[in-house]
């Protein structure tokens, strides 16, 4: 049985797969090669910079391929329903990296809202702003959360042990969930100090905040991405950061990555971060024993293991 690890997969996690006598290769091929190298191999795992097209499973059909493990919790990466339709299985790791995606979220928002992002680059620049860098607590403001999945629940925790009341909309949910208040999508961007985003991207319906949402959105508000670049539209976050309508954005994911948008990724008010929201040990851990537990379940080979996380 081979495994193609095109994004890697943490040291232990490799060894194990080659302790149930896995035969393992790890190593990334470009779009025009992928195809016709994961004939060779039964499964293949990816982070997200590995694309799973319609094109790429055309060019393994014939080939050996079985089983594709998105070596994370987005599977936009990956044409899901095409795969299927050939027969070939895709799995993900949902849980494992919820709580270092909420943990960004969280350090964003204290980027933003104390200049964090912008004194490191300034004091390089032998510049002492502290005069200019009069930020604002977290506590006692709004939290609107839209998507109160697995990260958002996360978020919402964290952000109420700080003192943040916190309202959220879900397309899943429409009542309030202890303490944390269920808001129209319009209510919530009208009410929050700071918006925090954990949805998946619809590629049907496109950014879900663009000019219009921005504009029912508090004036000064802050804006958080860590959830997929196309949910936000680039040019209205920018055009409202430059005139003032937002105080601040804290952007882990990118329309195109890695990102060449200067203009955002250069703004004094954007605190940014490469598309890191899952990377700690601690989640990539997790993600390795999922990854291995999956294979193991999906070829049947080895005793069944307890995951711990
Ligand atoms: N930055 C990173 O490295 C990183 C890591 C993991 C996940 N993510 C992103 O975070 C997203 C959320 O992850 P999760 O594990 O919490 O997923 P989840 O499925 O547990 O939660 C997503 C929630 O969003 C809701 N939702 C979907 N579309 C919506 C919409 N248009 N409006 C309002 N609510 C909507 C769903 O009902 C669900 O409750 C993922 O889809 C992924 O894109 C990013
Ligand atoms: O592992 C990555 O490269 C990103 C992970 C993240 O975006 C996810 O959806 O799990």
């Amino acid at each position: 049985m081979k495994v193609l690890l095109a994004d890697g997969l943490q040291k232990q996690s490799i060894d194990e797969l080659e302790q149930l006598g896995l035969e393992v290769c790890s190593k990334h091929f470009d779009a025009s090669e992928l195809g016709s190298e994961l004939k060779k191999y039964d499964a293949v795992v990816v982070r997200s910079a590995t694309k799973i097209t319609k094109e790429v499973i055309d060019d393994e059909l014939g080939g050996n391929l079985k089983l594709i493990i998105r070596a994370g919790v987005g599977i936009d990466n990956i044409d899901v329903k095409y795969a299927e339709s050939n027969n070939i299985a895709v799995k993900n790791t949902p849980n494992a990296s919820s709580i270092s995606v909420a943990e960004l979220t969280i350090a964003h928002m204290l980027s933003v809202a104390r200049f964090l992002n912008i004194s490191n680059v300034t004091m390089r620049q032998n510049q002492w702003n502290k005069k200019k860098y009069v930020g604002c607590e977290l506590y006692g403001k709004t939290l609107g959360l839209i998507g109160m999945g697995r990260i958002g629940k996360e978020v919402a925790k964290r952000a109420a042990a700080f003192g943040m009341r916190v309202i959220y909309f879900d397309s899943l949910y429409n009542e309030d969930i202890g303490d944390y208040k269920f808001e129209q999508f319009d209510d919530l961007l009208k009410k929050a100090d700071f918006i925090t985003l954990h949805v998946p991207y619809d590629k049907k319906r496109g950014a879900l905040i663009g000019k219009d949402e921005i504009e029912k959105m508090k004036d000064g508000a802050y804006l958080i991405n860590c959830a997929r670049g196309k949910v936000v539209d680039e040019a209205a976050l920018l055009e409202a950061l430059n005139s003032g309508k937002l105080s601040g954005a804290g952007i882990d994911v990118f329309e195109n990555e890695p990102s060449t948008n200067v203009e955002l990724l250069s703004n004094p008010k954007v605190s940014i971060t490469p598309h890191i929201g899952a990377s700690t040990k601690e989640a990539q851990q997790r993600i390795g024993r999922e990854v291995v537990l999956t294979l193991k379940d999906f070829f049947n080979i080895g005793d069944k293991v307890v995951i711990g996380v």
